[in-house]
């Protein structure tokens, strides 16, 4: 792992690839790892308009309507509007070199072949020109991100965006210190889809939360899934952390953590059901999960899944049944149902939520009863839960 990163180590797993466990006994709350990206693409489709001044195109922060310190780049025509002077001017060393400009003009010039595919080629061929100009301006970041899991996939998908992207990458091809090929475009394009995570916007009740950004951590990227997972990852998107932080995202433990144990976090909202599960992994990420959770409920029948369902809501909309029981009693119940207690204790029950609950960071010796939100920011006392007096 990390050369200062002494809490966790990374280690090859059975049937799991690399994966990162606990190298001596870890607290609840404790953070585990911070991460920045090494890259980072809108997720608003090529040609999106208005949707594209919104956000600063290198802090990712929301630009407020009022704002006067706005600016655009003037060297392309893409609308990349940038928050202050100072992200235009790292933007143009880093992500929004003239190779970007002229690739992104291109690719939403009113005849670009891309406008009439779906809004996930866009994205895909976002991250490809962001991909080769990782690839110019920071080859050993370019190389971290080679190094990531995901084998090349040879399809009409690959072939398409590979010959766009020559169209747009020729006249650079000398600053690319890469061999240029469709294999290399079609293992960069798996990279990103098993690695890369999403930045949410702020949780807001009353709207649906879209996906802003799609950002590669060349660490967190080691994580593997779990259904139940022991950690989980903060964003402190729009917060009043700065410019310079607000794509970082850190991993903090839901609980406690033996020395050796695997530490997995979920890729998804832990409330989806098993089918659903089985099928975002295999889709997205190419296997099937295993986990005890999942043991459990492969034996469950459609019925027996709804139900459970209905229960989850039961617990949610009249928590008060079960947030009496004793914490021993609901460590007995987790033999046959696994997730009861995670349930109760792990998953946050605002409306629409779905967050995952985990412990404020412990203080030298105690760990923080203090429980926090990773979607929504909600802070709960969690013996509250316990006693059943929330
Ligand atoms: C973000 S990477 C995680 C790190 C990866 N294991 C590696 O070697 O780089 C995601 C990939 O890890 C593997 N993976 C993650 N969780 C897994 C699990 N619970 N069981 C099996 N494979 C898993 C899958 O191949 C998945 O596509």
């Amino acid at each position: 792992m990390s050369e200062n990163n002494s809490l966790i180590k990374l280690v090859d797993m059975k049937d799991k690839g690399r994966a990162l466990v606990a190298s001596q006994p870890l607290k609840a709350g404790q953070i585990i790892l911070r991460d920045s990206p090494i890259l980072i693409y809108s997720a608003i489709p090529l040609g999106g308009g208005a949707a594209a001044g919104c956000y600063c195109c290198h802090c990712f922060r929301t630009i407020p309507p009022n704002c006067t310190t706005t600016t655009s780049c003037p060297r392309c025509s893409t609308a990349s509007t940038f928050c202050s002077p100072q992200c235009l001017s790292i933007a143009m060393s880093t992500s929004h070199t003239p190779f970007v400009c002229q690739a992104l003009s291109i690719l939403q010039a009113s005849d670009s072949p891309l406008l009439h595919h779906p809004h996930d080629r866009h994205l895909q061929a976002r991250f490809l020109v962001a991909a080769y100009n990782l690839g110019m301006v920071s080859p050993s970041h370019f190389r971290t991100l080679l190094s990531l899991q995901g084998e090349p996939i040879i399809d009409e998908a690959s072939n398409f965006l590979h010959s766009l992207i020559y169209s747009v990458c020729s006249p650079f091809l000398d600053s690319l210190r890469i061999v240029f090929s469709l294999d290399l475009t079609a293992s960069l394009l798996s990279k990103d889809k098993l690695n890369a995570f999403g930045l949410m916007d702020p949780f807001n009740q009353d709207k649906e939360r879209s996906v802003r950004a799609y950002v590669i951590y060349p660490r967190a990227s080691f994580f593997n899934h779990d259904c139940l997972p022991n950690a989980c990852r903060f964003d402190y998107v729009d917060s009043n952390s700065g410019c310079d932080s607000n794509t970082d995202i850190v991993v903090r433990l839901i609980h406690d953590v033996p020395e050796g144990r695997e530490i997995c976090i979920s890729y998804f909202p832990v409330n989806l059901k098993y089918s659903e599960r089985q099928k975002r992994l295999k889709e997205d990420y190419g296997f099937s999960c295993d986990c005890d959770r999942c043991k459990v409920e492969a034996n469950w029948s459609d019925n027996e899944e709804e139900d459970m369902e209905a229960e989850d809501e039961d617990m949610e909309e009249d928590g008060d049944d079960d947030i009496g029981k004793e914490e021993s009693d609901m460590e007995k119940e987790d033999n046959d149902f696994p997730h009861a207690y995670f349930f109760m204790r792990y998953m946050c029950n605002k409306e629409n939520c779905w967050g995952t609950l985990a412990p404020l960071p412990p203080d030298v010796a105690r760990c923080s009863k203090i429980m926090e939100c990773n979607v929504c920011g909600n802070l709960s006392n969690s013996e509250d839960l316990v006693d059943g007096n929330s």
